[in-house]
């Protein structure tokens, strides 16, 4: 059993900080924001995030989990310091470190004895050496000592608790072994690989992992643009393609790009550290570029499905950033509805769980319902732009009844083409054959083992 303090409880500090518990430590979650202590002792969760709830009230009623918005008092009573909060984009497009500087100097201000201080926010290389030299020189006694170790965090939203319990692996990087091994012994309950590497190694191993991902999706939509031209449909693509295990079927599905409190700011700040170091990461570069263009693709085959978007009534179904969470940090929705009423479209638009927080950010641009029904009457088109199950198992012949027309533009290819031709629709999808009444379809692929 290790005694963590866990600074900074948004998505990663509790979703991480509930998992150690959970594993049979005793974690102090903190927060400088005392409404969220507030809830959160009450078993209130401010994110959504399937289990979490279930998951925090079992630990602290085993009285393993604490709240806590006296952050020097949990340091002190800890062993294990994890700093868990935002690193968020700065102006330009670097990553803003200001609360994890801040986060160092309370710590060294409240190291009262050995302590391991763990990082687990996504910062650039040089930030765990960067913390060690704030604590050293915020210490009251320099005779005590400690320890910097980097311990990104590889969660997704929307499968965060999965993700934790079952990691794929834990990368350790440390300024001394003896700290790498305690932290290492501390995920042994996961059962997961640990991959141990120096501190610069692992910070750097956060954002190339995020980096590359970003770039397997606008490489697919990249692909995806292609294939609508010349005949191909890209799910036959991907799914072809990911066979080769050089290259795997996973972050293969093309869409509206993507979003997220992620992807967008890391691959900025990768860029911009590159810079920083004299490299121009061209390509980098173009994978952000390719992401900005790939939201405006669903807005283009509106356009084409309709003539013009002057006067017609949109139903935009999704507008969380993916399924599963209320997140709306750079969700494709931020950017295509405003383009849509640019264009002279009204909009109506549905999300099941990120109602609140998209009324929070772009309100003034869309009318909010509570369900898809009410969101399409009298629309002259659906748009899909987030694959959440409500939307995907929606009664596809009640659909129909409610539009003015049958047009339907997904953004996240939820239906196949073949569906969508027997259901009576003309559907637009991404990297596949526009679907119109009436028009003819293959069949679809298909993997035969002989
Ligand atoms: N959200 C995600 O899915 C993932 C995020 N990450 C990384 O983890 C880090 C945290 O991300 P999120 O949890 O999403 O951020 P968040 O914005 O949800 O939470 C950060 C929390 O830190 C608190 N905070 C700020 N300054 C503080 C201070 N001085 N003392 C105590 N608390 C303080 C804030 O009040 C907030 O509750 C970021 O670097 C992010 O890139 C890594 C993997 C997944
Ligand atoms: O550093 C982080 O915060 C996290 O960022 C991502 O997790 P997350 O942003 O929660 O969500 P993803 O499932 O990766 O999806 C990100 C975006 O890419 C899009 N996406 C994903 C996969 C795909 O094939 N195609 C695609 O367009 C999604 O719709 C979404 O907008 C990474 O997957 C996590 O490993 C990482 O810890």
């Amino acid at each position: 059993m290790e005694k963590i303090t866990v600074v900074g409880s948004g998505y990663v500090g509790l979703v991480s900080g509930t998992c150690f518990a959970d594993i049979g430590n005793r974690v102090i979650c903190c927060d400088v924001d005392p409404f969220k202590i507030a809830m959160l002792r009450k078993g209130e969760i401010p994110i959504y995030e399937p289990g979490l709830k279930e998951l925090v009230e079992k630990n602290i009623e085993a009285e393993r989990l604490f709240f806590t918005s006296e952050i020097g008092d949990a340091i002190e009573a800890s062993d294990i310091i994890y700093i868990a909060v935002g690193t968020p984009m700065g102006e330009s497009g670097e990553a803003d470190m200001r609360y994890v500087h801040e986060v160092a100097r309370t710590i060294g201000q409240h190291l009262n004895r050995y302590k391991i201080i763990v990082n687990k926010s996504t910062v650039p290389v040089g930030t765990g050496r960067a913390v060690e030299q704030i604590i050293k020189e915020n210490r009251k006694n320099r005779f005590v000592k400690f320890d910097v170790v980097s311990n990104p965090e590889f969660l997704r939203e929307g499968s965060a608790i999965e993700d934790c319990m079952n990691m794929e692996r834990a990368v350790i990087g440390a300024t001394s072994d003896e700290a790498a091994k305690r932290i290492a012994e501390l995920h042994a309950p996961f059962r997961t690989r640990i991959f141990q590497t120096n501190l610069e190694s692992a910070e750097m191993i956060k954002y190339a992992a995020n980096a590359f991902l970003a770039t397997k999706i606008s490489f697919i939509n990249g692909i995806a643009n292609v294939c609508e031209r010349v005949g191909a449909d890209v799910t036959a693509v991907s799914a072809g393609m990911g066979l080769d295990s050089r290259i795997g079927g996973k972050f293969l599905q093309a869409g509206i790009g993507y979003g997220g409190s992620c992807f967008p700011k890391d691959t900025f700040a990768l860029s911009y550290i590159a810079e920083e170091a004299g490299f121009d990461f061209n390509l980098l570069k173009s994978v952000i570029t390719a992401n900005d263009e790939q939201r405006f693709v669903v807005v283009n085959k509106l356009r084409e499905a309709l003539g013009s978007l002057q006067g017609k009534r949109i139903g935009v179904l999704g507008l969380s950033f993916k399924p599963n969470t209320d997140d709306m940090r750079y969700a494709p929705s931020l950017t295509i509805i405003p383009e849509l009423v640019n264009q002279g479209a009204s909009v109506r638009a549905f999300d099941p769980i990120a109602r609140q927080a998209a009324r929070n950010q772009i309100a003034e641009y869309y009318e909010d319902f509570g369900s898809i029904e009410e969101t399409l009457e009298d629309c002259d088109a659906c748009l899909i732009l987030t694959e959440w199950s409500e939307i995907v198992e929606m009664d596809l012949t009640r659909v129909k009844e409610l539009l003015k027309a049958p047009v339907m533009v997904d953004g996240r290819n939820c239906f196949t083409t073949q569906k969508m031709a027997d259901e009576g629709f003309n559907y637009y999808s991404v990297g596949r054959p526009a679907v119109t009444v009436g028009s003819i379809h293959a069949v679809e692929s298909q993997t035969l083992s002989l």
